[in-house]
């Protein structure tokens, strides 16, 4: 038996979580720094639970011991309305995806656009990042458009098919940095916004296992630009190894994967992980189907 200060009990709540590789990433950096750690998925779709309950959840994860969660699809902003507090870039975003539970409290924060940022500067290092185009203005397209605009990019242009999700998106981005172009394009304009771009940046669903392709005419992509991916299974999307292959420097989407957990990771128990030994794990189970 151990009490909440002496080990963690920590979960991930979202739909479809069982297969997540956050929660052995978790395990495997405990191990390493010799802590009690037991991460586990609740699954909402399996356990048949609406993602309205989140708050509920919270409350009666409190009360069974656990000391933090991560919070993904669809909870990370029906998450917000149950938190005693929420961290600046996590309220600027609109989205939560760690909560920690102090005295009683539930405090809220986004290691998605911290994670993302981090693997920006670790996989691309001195890549020129004034101007990006960014395909996608969901979830993650929040959080790494957020990511890119603190790191000093200056012009961001944004396509989704959505039209109303990305003009949203546009302007809650503009509030919070004013001084930076955020622009909403269409898929029209993908070609004559990759003359002008040092960058692109996948943040659609397109490219993973069961949404495979590409997510543009990749025609006008050219040796001297940056291609990134926020997706991670499987970690060479099309779009990472078609780049790879016309030469140009490639960030894949399991640094956000691994940015994300190790944050979170630090966040939970005040202990950093060595990312490079995070990111060697993550590849490891990828390798192996998992
Ligand atoms: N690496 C990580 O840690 C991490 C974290 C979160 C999400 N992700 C990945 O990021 C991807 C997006 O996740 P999400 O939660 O933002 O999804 P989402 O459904 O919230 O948003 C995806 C957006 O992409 C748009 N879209 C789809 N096809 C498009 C296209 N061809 N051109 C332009 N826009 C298009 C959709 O309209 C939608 O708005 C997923 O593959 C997810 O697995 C990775
Ligand atoms: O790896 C996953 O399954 C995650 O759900 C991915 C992303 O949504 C993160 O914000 C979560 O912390 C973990």
């Amino acid at each position: 038996m151990s009490t909440r200060a002496e080990s963690y009990l920590v979960g991930l709540i979202g739909d479809g979580v069982m297969p997540s590789l956050t929660p052995p990433m978790h395990e495997r950096a405990a191990e390493v720094h010799g802590l009690r750690y037991l991460y586990r998925p609740i699954d909402l779709t399996e356990l048949e639970l609406p993602a309205s309950g989140i708050g509920e959840l919270l409350q009666a994860g409190a009360k069974l011991g656990f000391n933090a969660f991560n919070v993904t699809h669809p909870c990370k902003q029906l998450v917000l309305g149950h938190l005693d507090d929420i961290s600046p870039t996590a309220r600027a975003i609109g989205a939560v995806n760690t909560v920690v539970i102090q005295d009683g409290k539930f405090i809220g924060h986004n290691t998605d656009a911290s994670g993302f940022s981090r693997g920006l500067a670790e996989g691309l290092p001195g890549a020129r990042k004034k101007k990006v185009l960014q395909l996608g203005a969901g979830g993650a397209g929040a959080a790494v458009a957020y990511a890119l605009l603190a790191s000093g990019t200056e012009q961001l242009h944004i396509v989704d098919l959505d039209e109303d999700r990305v003009n949203h998106r546009v302007q809650e981005l503009r509030k919070n940095f004013p001084q930076a172009l955020v622009h909403a394009a269409t898929p029209a304009q993908v070609p004559q916004l990759l003359g002008e771009v040092d960058g692109l940046l996948n943040a659609t669903p397109i490219g993973m296992h069961h949404h495979p392709g590409l997510p543009l005419d990749i025609a006008a992509l050219e040796s001297r630009h940056w291609v990134a991916d926020c997706i991670y299974r499987p970690v060479d999307t099309e779009l990472i190894v078609a780049a790879r292959n016309l030469g140009c420097q490639v960030l894949d989407g399991g640094y956000m994967a691994v940015g994300q957990a190790v944050d979170a990771f630090e966040i939970i128990t005040g202990i950093r992980p060595e990312t490079q030994q995070v990111r060697g794990h993550l590849l490891e189970l990828l390798e192996k189907g998992l």
